[in-house]
């Protein structure tokens, strides 16, 4: 009888629910209230039913959802729901067609009733009754459930096995905001009981709910800031963790107290595996900073010609500042600066040039040094720029001879080795001639340099004559087919008359060979050097017929000035530069360049 009842309790629940009809027929169950008491051992039945109504609505929005573990199951029980699909599932009115092939299946969505109760209040009070009796003491244990949940084995225990069903329905769960109406209201109904059991589990599991539906989205860009993306990524593993746990097993921990809690470690879930390439990037990102330390640019060879003519250009450039600073310009400040420039090694002839121009310009108006500094660059850069001339080498001559002739450690050995791995890189065979026989330090340079260049080394014993070893080494090279021969000579002093006429003879012995060899007579010139450098090169020019400088120790503390001088005077070319000790420290010469370094313009 109850039984029958019950059937048209729900029968009659279809009509209240469709039809309103049943206000009429609701009297008649009062009679049968009586034996509703009895009815209530088919009462379980009747929850399953409303279980499944609800897991019907979850499932029709969770259907979809559903789509992952349901599938296999439910999905055939679904199958003929389905064809009715629409309304009626959210209803459950299929349920009682379903009822009894269902039995197997509700147990399974009962479990998810447990999450959903709370968005289908509205829809079943009875459910309800039974469902937040269960969650409140759920919520007590669910602290403890977290650590069983992790462990699903523990599911075979009868009492676990519906938590392991829990398990399954945050799945569902994720899959359940697919509904759009019930899933939004669900998620606060359900946060605020099940928060206090969340706090526990995941106390940033609430917070990361909130951002983690759209944040996470948006967490790709997140990463961007290194900090940023380990605070990002310690979040996310908060809600990668509870994704990883539902990947594994413990997303039933979550999941049982909260239905939609589980929707968000799901939705999370998805989004944390971008989070996780993400986190793999910041990670990438932490090495490239390691990666990137590479302190070892080199200065350049202009920062270093500049700091090497730092000291002229303080010592200058304060000086000028010294007498223009709110100075006009009349016959004093010219006196005065013409002093500076002189005594800068500018020479007169340059720092006459300087004065004029300002003169001409800016007399009897107010200047600052900054503007004289800057005619200064121009009319140094003017007297330079007739010098720097690139080497030109006539390769008709088989070999071509460079002589290379300067007083002692003015670096002459040094720049054979830097320009002998200029013309091996360049393609040409250079052969090197150790015409420095007073020292034996000075022929074994010279080797250390023929290795390192690929270049042979003609050398005799020392105290040997110096001509004659210049003579053989031509025939050598001429032999071997050499491009370029370079001979090394002695150092010496421009007023030592013996050694002067040693390097004479030198010359003339070449000449038999060859009257135009040498064919470049390269003089080293030491920068910081001073006004003798104007002396060596004028004895050395005569002497040695030199028509070439290369002004060394440029990186040092180099007197800049005098460059400008012996240019302004003997109008050499100006070939080359060296500005360091090591083979590619010879640089070739720019006028504007060393102008700017040396006045101390930008
Ligand atoms: N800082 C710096 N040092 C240089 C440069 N050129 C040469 N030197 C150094 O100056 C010193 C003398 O160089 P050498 O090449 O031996 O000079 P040298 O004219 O052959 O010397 P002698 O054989 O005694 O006549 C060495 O310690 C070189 O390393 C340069 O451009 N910059």
């Amino acid at each position: 009888m109850a039984f029958g009842f019950i059937k048209k309790v729900f029968s009659f629940g279809r009509k209240e629910v469709v039809e309103e009809k049943p206000d009429e027929t609701a009297p008649l169950p009062p009679l049968n209230f009586d034996a509703l008491k009895p009815a209530e051992e088919p009462a379980p039945d009747a929850p399953l039913p409303l279980e499944g109504e609800v897991a019907a609505q979850q499932p029709g929005g969770v259907g979809e959802a559903a789509k992952g573990p349901d599938l296999e199951a439910p999905s055939p029980a679904e199958a003929t729901p389905s064809g009715l699909s629409g309304h009626l599932p959210l209803e459950g009115g299929e349920k009682p067609a379903a009822t009894e092939p269902t039995p197997e299946i509700q147990p399974e969505p009962a479990p998810e009733t447990e999450p959903a109760p709370p968005p289908e209040q509205p829809v079943t009070p009875q459910p309800q009754p039974e469902t937040p009796p269960a969650k409140p003491q759920e919520v007590p244990p669910e602290p403890v459930r977290p650590e069983p949940k992790p462990e699903p084995a523990p599911e075979v225990p009868p009492a676990p096995t519906p938590q392991p069903e829990k398990p399954e329905i945050p799945a569902p769960a994720p899959e359940t905001p697919t509904p759009p109406a019930e899933v939004p209201p669900s998620p606060p109904q359900e946060t605020p009981a099940p928060q206090p059991v969340e706090i526990p589990a995941t106390p940033e599991s609430t917070p990361a709910e909130v951002p983690v539906e759209v944040p996470e989205q948006a967490a790709p860009p997140a990463p961007l800031p290194p900090e940023g993306v380990r605070r990002t990524a310690a979040k996310r593993s908060g809600g990668v963790g509870e994704a990883a746990s539902d990947l594994s097993s413990s997303s039933p921990v979550e999941t049982t107290p909260f239905g939609p809690s589980g929707h968000l470690p799901l939705k999370g879930g998805e989004k944390p595996a971008p989070g996780k390439v993400t986190v793999a990037k910041a990670v990438e990102q932490k090495a490239e900073p390691v990666a990137a330390p590479a302190p070892e640019p080199k200065r350049s060879w202009f920062q270093r010609m500049r700091d090497g003519l730092a000291r002229s250009s303080r010592e200058l450039t304060g000086n000028i500042a010294g007498v223009f600073t709110k100075r006009k310009l009349d016959e004093e400040t010219l006196q005065d600066l013409e002093d500076i420039l002189i005594r800068a090694d500018l020479g007169v002839e340059t720092a006459l040039r300087v004065t004029d121009s300002l003169a001409s310009s800016r007399y009897g108006k107010t200047i600052s040094d900054e503007e004289v500094r800057t005619v200064m660059a121009d009319e140094i850069g003017k007297v330079l720029t007739p010098v720097a001339l690139p080497l030109e080498l006539d390769l008709s001559h088989k070999p071509h001879v460079i002589l290379v002739v300067g007083v002692n450690g003015t670096g002459k050995t040094t720049t054979i080795g830097k320009l002998a791995a200029k013309l091996s890189d360049g393609g040409l065979s250079v052969m090197l001639a150790a015409g420095d026989t007073f020292r034996a330090a000075a022929i074994e340079q010279l080797k250390i340099w023929g290795e390192r260049t690929r270049s042979p080394v003609i050398a005799t014993k020392l105290g040997a004559d110096a001509a004659g070893l210049a003579y053989d080494a031509f025939e050598k090279a001429r032999e071997a087919g050499s491009d370029v021969l370079i001979i090394d000579t002695a150092g010496r002093l421009q007023n030592k008359t013996e050694l002067m006429a040693e390097l004479e003879k030198i010359v003339r012995v070449l000449g038999k060979l060859d009257p135009e060899a040498p064919h470049t007579v390269l003089q080293t010139v030491d920068a910081t050097t001073g006004q003798n450098a104007l002396n060596q090169v004028e004895i050395f020019r005569n002497v040695a017929g030199v028509n070439g400088l290369v002004m060394t120790k440029l990186d040092g503390t180099a007197r800049g000035g005098i460059l400008v001088a012996i240019a302004a005077k003997h109008k050499l070319p100006v070939y080359f530069i060296g500005v360091g000790e090591q083979v590619d420290d010879l640089e070739p010469f720019s006028a504007n360049d060393f102008a700017r370094a040396i006045a101390g313009v930008a």
